[in-house]
């Protein structure tokens, strides 16, 4: 009995390898820029869940390159250095200190757990930051947030190198101001301009809802511009959801091909929307 259930287990493990064949064959050699927000980095089995499916992209021929945040980090390490913190419009404001700590913690703490957890599955990743071999300039984004900054040059050399090289990148959300100062960037907004520079194929924004819901609190699974303005308008997208519809709107007009905003707590999440019929989450494509 119990050798019957292994091998039903392993035929639907055939069956579901050999389905993903034109959905292997679409995205093979495409560019997947993924943000892993603060709140869907989760547990170790779930960072280790999200490392196995991302090495087992690149095994198949995708090109992924990984952005994250790290909010929730950032906060905690502030809370035990007792220095107060507060956002505007979803973003951090960010003085000299907070700065320390915000770089800090991205790249010394979040950045090397997501490099470590890819490596642990058989991956090669590297860690960089956006003001790494000028990755990401930015111009200061509004005098009352301090030393955050909007990306206004992406220069994508760095991470053409490694895509080509087999290595997974995995970018801190900073950047480097053109006096040599250090800013803070909005993990959504960082990998906005990333998956532009690099016209990917889907920015994937995993985040900690099913996708973009409608009044009626249900996931509009296919989006397009106009219906994301009027529902920002009404009120309906509110909150978080702000800038990362305003991020999916920016990178399709950036270059990038299609955003998809989808739950990353979900098991094996990007895995689902790239390689099934199902799909995930909301899909918004450009004209
Ligand atoms: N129309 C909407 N559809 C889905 N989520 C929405 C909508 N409007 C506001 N939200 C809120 O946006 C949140 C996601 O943004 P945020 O918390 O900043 O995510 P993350 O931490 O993953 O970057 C959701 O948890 C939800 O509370
Ligand atoms: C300017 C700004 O707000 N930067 C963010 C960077 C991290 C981030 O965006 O993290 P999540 O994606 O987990 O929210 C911050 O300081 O929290």
């Amino acid at each position: 009995m119990k050798t019957q259930d292994m091998n039903r287990d392993w035929i639907a493990t055939a069956r579901t390898l050999n389905q993903a064949l034109p959905y292997l064959q679409r995205y093979a050699d495409a560019t997947v820029v993924i943000k892993l927000g603060g709140h869907a980095m989760g547990s170790d089995e779930a960072m280790a869940e999200f490392a196995r499916d991302v090495t087992l992209m690149r095994q198949v021929g995708v090109n992924p390159v990984i952005v994250h945040g790290g909010g929730p980090m950032i906060n905690a390490m502030l809370d035990r250095l007792q220095i107060k913190s507060e956002f505007i419009n979803g973003k951090r404001v960010t003085d000299a200190a907070t700065m320390e700590v915000v770089e800090m913690v991205l790249s010394g703490l979040v950045n090397a757990r997501i490099v470590q957890a890819i490596s642990e599955q058989g991956g090669r990743a590297v860690g960089v930051s956006g003001k790494d071999s000028g990755l990401i300039i930015c111009d200061q984004t509004n005098p009352d947030l301090g030393l955050v900054g909007t990306p206004s040059q992406v220069n994508p050399k760095l991470l053409q190198d490694l895509v080509e090289k087999g290595i997974i990148p995995v970018i801190a959300p900073l950047g480097m101001g053109r006096n040599g100062e250090t800013f803070n960037i909005n993990g959504d907004t960082a990998a906005g301009a990333i998956a532009a520079a690099l016209r990917a194929d889907r920015l994937l924004l995993l985040t900690d809802v099913a996708g973009v819901k409608n009044a009626e609190g249900q996931v509009v699974t296919e989006l397009t511009a106009a219906q994301i303005r009027e529902m920002t308008d009404s009120g309906v997208i509110a909150g978080g959801m702000i800038p990362k519809t305003e991020t999916a709107l920016d990178a399709l007009e950036g270059g990038a091909r299609a955003v998809v905003i989808l739950d990353g707590r979900a098991p094996n999440a990007c895995l689902l929307e790239l390689f099934t019929e199902h799909g995930a989450g909301s899909i918004i494509r450009a004209k």
